[in-house]
């Protein structure tokens, strides 16, 4: 098992900079993870903070009310509604079973015409305008970063350019698999201490292109693992320039968002951009024992082809990697050979690619 780190250097980025491009190539590609100022955003903090109020108020509500609308009922959808405790099985290996819930969550897929294609539970559902708009602003988001990584990897303007990969994430041209997420991680009882080996969400990277992810000052417990091997905590509040003077404490919707990279973008430069494998530990027995996050999962539209991105900045890569042979942790000669190929064995589209993820996490067909 890795062993425990210090905090991880997470580069903080201003995407409204002229160096932005390659600053978050350069932070996707060294840490699969990359801070981003709120400023430019187009995420008003206060919108973030209003998510995480009716976060806690869908959390709060009873049981059966939140299970009248699960990811497993045939009205929600696949991979949408509630998910209580074990229904999911991030790190099979060696998450251990805790006798009481450690993780809830209420994916949202996409909307349409501003309506939520699936039952939202009683306590929000006449909040569904602020969980559309929200979802919408995360993808707008989403593809303003997915533009800065086209940019930043040189994609020629003959091949679309900054537009690469936002035009394959335009909702106006089809549905995809995007996801908006409340996770609600419960206080365990007193009786219930949790042992060094109780992991919150087990070990695991993310699947789709981009995933935002909104936490809250007072609520550590993200580690991601390190190439050494390692795990390191990753801060609420980015590091600190040492010289800096200590910053006052923000407001949750003033933290800037954590951005990680997923496994399809991941695959599609080649392992340039790097998917890191993350997780979420309890917090030691000072902090508050409840966790609240919201992640927005970005995805390709659902007909995305997996073709090689046009680029001779993951071309260099790929031509430096197989000149070694693969390097080790970095995905090896037969990552190589895919991105040649253009397409990896069975999975075509994009969809092809979420579908086979879900079924090894859910069992989802
Ligand atoms: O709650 C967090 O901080 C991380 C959640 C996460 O990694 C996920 O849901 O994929
Ligand atoms: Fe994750």
């Amino acid at each position: 098992m890795a062993s425990q780190a210090g905090t991880a250097d997470i580069p903080l980025i201003d995407i409204t900079s002229p160096t932005a491009p390659a600053e978050i190539v350069s932070a996707a590609a060294t840490f699969g993870f990359v801070f981003v100022k709120n400023h430019g955003t187009g995420l008003p903090p206060e919108d973030i903070d209003k998510m995480f109020d009716l976060s806690r108020d869908l959390f709060q509500a009873p049981e059966d009310v939140k299970a009248e609308c699960s990811i497993n009922s045939s009205s929600s959808g696949k991979n949408r509604g509630w998910l209580g405790m074990h229904t999911e099985t991030l790190d099979p290996g060696n998450q251990k079973a805790c006798s009481t819930k450690i993780i809830m969550a209420f994916n949202v897929g996409e909307f349409v015409n501003g309506k939520a294609q699936q039952p939202l539970p009683t306590p929000v559902a006449s909040r569904e305008g602020d969980i559309g708009r929200f979802a919408d602003r995360c993808h707008d988001l989403c593809n303003k970063i997915l533009e800065l990584f086209a940019i930043g990897l040189e994609i020629p303007s003959s091949e679309g350019g900054s537009s690469w990969f936002s035009s394959r994430h335009d909702r106006s041209k089809g549905p995809s698999g995007s996801i908006l997420r409340l996770l609600y991680y419960p206080p365990l009882p007193p009786t219930l201490a949790p042992t060094t080996d109780d992991i919150r969400a087990g070990a695991h990277s993310d699947y789709g292109s981009i995933t935002l992810l909104f936490r809250l000052p007072s609520q550590p417990g993200l580690e991601i693992l390190t190439p050494q091997g390692t795990w390191a905590s990753v801060p609420t509040t980015p590091c600190p320039h040492p010289t800096a003077a200590p910053a006052a404490a923000p407001a949750p919707g003033d933290l800037p968002v954590l951005v990680n990279i997923g496994d399809l973008l991941s695959y599609w430069t080649a392992g340039l951009l790097k998917s890191t494998v993350h997780r979420v530990v309890f917090p030691p027995a000072d902090r508050p024992a409840e966790r609240l996050s919201i992640a927005y999962f970005c995805h390709p539209l659902d007909e995305a082809r997996l073709v090689p991105v046009p680029s001779r900045v993951v071309e260099a890569y790929v031509e430096a990697k197989a000149a070694k042979g693969g390097v080790e942790g970095e995905g090896g000669p037969e990552e190589v050979e895919r991105w040649r190929r253009g397409v990896p064995v069975g999975e075509v589209t994009a969809k092809d690619h979420l579908d086979a993820r879900l079924r090894a996490t859910y069992g989802i067909e």
